[in-house]
């Protein structure tokens, strides 16, 4: 029984820790914040063109995958910084690898976002 209960516990202050995390990165990652909004603004947008189900599925997993990836960057940036904080060219490679990684969800998700928006207008 007390096993089970500190795995509970355990549980809820890996949320706790997890919450934390994401309010650091919107309170100090400005990409982060770019992002946010223009999450906010698509989701504005589906509401008025009243986008079918399916499309909100493709919007919330592309806001969701561009978001969470640019928080994996945002943390990569902090260790490589921390690991080695003067010039190197594999932290140089290794930043431009993971930011390379944001950009390709990024397409993605203006192509998605075409592929919804774009019959709407034709
Ligand atoms: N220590 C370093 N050694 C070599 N190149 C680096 C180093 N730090 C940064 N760079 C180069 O500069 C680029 C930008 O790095 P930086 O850490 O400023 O990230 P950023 O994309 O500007 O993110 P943020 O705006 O969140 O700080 C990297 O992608 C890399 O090419």
């Amino acid at each position: 029984m007390p096993k089970k209960e500190s795995f509970l516990i355990n549980r809820i202050k890996s949320i706790g820790f997890a919450f934390k995390g994401m309010l650091i990165l919107i309170r100090t990652e400005a990409s982060i914040q770019v992002q946010l909004c223009i999450a906010i603004v698509v989701t504005i947008t589906g509401f008025c063109f009243d986008i079918s189900k399916t499309e909100w599925i493709a919007q919330f997993s592309m806001i969701g995958l561009v978001m969470s990836l640019e928080g994996m960057n945002t943390a990569i940036e902090a260790l490589a910084d921390f690991i080695h904080p003067d010039y190197h060219k594999k932290i140089g490679l290794i930043k431009d690898v993971a930011a390379g990684a944001v950009f390709i969800a990024s397409i993605v998700a203006v192509i998605i976002a075409g592929i919804i928006y774009i019959p709407k207008f034709i």
